[in-house]
């Protein structure tokens, strides 16, 4: 597989051997299956798959919030899920985690008094609150209710929510959904200007995969397993593609092959 970190440079995160079973009790299934990849620190890689092919639970795995999960998982250099990773990540799940009757800044008050807590901080804390804003460009609309908000807005105060505790890590589950495309274009340049000006590494997942061509690395993923690790070019290149979408669906065919040449018997197969 794949690795474009540079030599000595830890990646951002590391699996190996890595699965999650998800449901309860007789409906425990394997949704994860033997995973190892490598997320390389200061850019962003793409994690791109069909819908149930399992980026959230991964996501989960990585920020420490998802049961039964086995094998290796580091992240930052700490196993995922160490109390010593809370202020290191930022994590934007699906549903915008946003107070509809609280204005932006109010938002980002309450989230930044529950991270860095008591008066002694109260000015770290409102240029934190700032910073977030400025970073996420909603300065104009800082005094506005959330729920008057458009749902890129909301989107972006999300982010901005993440990004208060300038974390390392910024885990962004499909933060672009059902925005049209120009608010999709302004949160992909933000991401740009987040690696760019903060050295952050961004995973983010999508399944739409014109956004793939938008990512420095890209982890494909089907049925809960990684089906390449590449750049976009690379992977264009590898699978004589023009696009990423036609690459990833060669490297799907790929796979159907392979899986029905592995159950024929000897005899079929002769
Ligand atoms: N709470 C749950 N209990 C049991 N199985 C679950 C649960 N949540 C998800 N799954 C299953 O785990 C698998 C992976 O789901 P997951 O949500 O990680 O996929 P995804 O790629 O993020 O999908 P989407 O793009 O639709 O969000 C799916 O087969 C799903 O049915």
């Amino acid at each position: 597989m794949m690795n474009n970190q540079p030599e000595g440079d830890p990646a951002a995160v590391h699996a190996h051997d890595l699965s999650v079973r998800r449901g309860t009790g007789r409906t425990l299934r394997t949704v994860l299956d033997s995973l190892a990849f490598d997320v390389p620190r200061g850019r962003i890689t793409g994690l791109l798959g069909p819908s149930g092919c399992g980026k959230s639970t991964l996501m989960r795995a990585i920020v420490g919030t998802q049961a039964h999960v086995t094998g290796t998982l580091d992240v930052l250099g700490d196993p995922a899920g160490h109390p010593r990773l809370r202020s290191r990540i930022g994590y934007v799940t699906q549903a915008p985690s946003v107070y509809d009757d609280l204005t932006v800044r109010q938002n980002l008050d309450y989230f930044a008094a529950v991270l860095d807590p008591g008066r002694a901080a109260a000015d770290r804390r409102a240029a934190a609150v700032t910073r977030a804003i400025t970073d996420v460009d909603l300065t104009s609309r800082a005094g506005a209710l959330a729920g008057n908000l458009s749902g890129g807005q909301r989107s972006r105060v999300s982010l901005a929510v993440a990004l208060l505790g300038t974390p390392e890590l910024l885990v962004l589950d499909e933060p672009t959904v059902g925005l049209d495309p120009v608010l999709r274009r302004d949160l992909w340049n933000l991401f740009h200007d987040i690696t760019t000006t903060r050295g952050a590494t961004i995973l983010v997942s999508s399944h739409v995969m014109d956004e793939a061509e938008r990512c420095h690395d890209l982890l494909l993923m089907r049925e809960g397993r990684i089906l390449a690790q590449d750049t976009p070019d690379a992977l264009r290149t590898r699978t004589h593609s023009t696009t990423v979408e036609e690459g990833f669906l060669r490297l799907v065919d790929e796979a159907n092959a392979n899986a029905a040449d592995a159950a024929l018997t000897p005899e079929q197969s002769r």
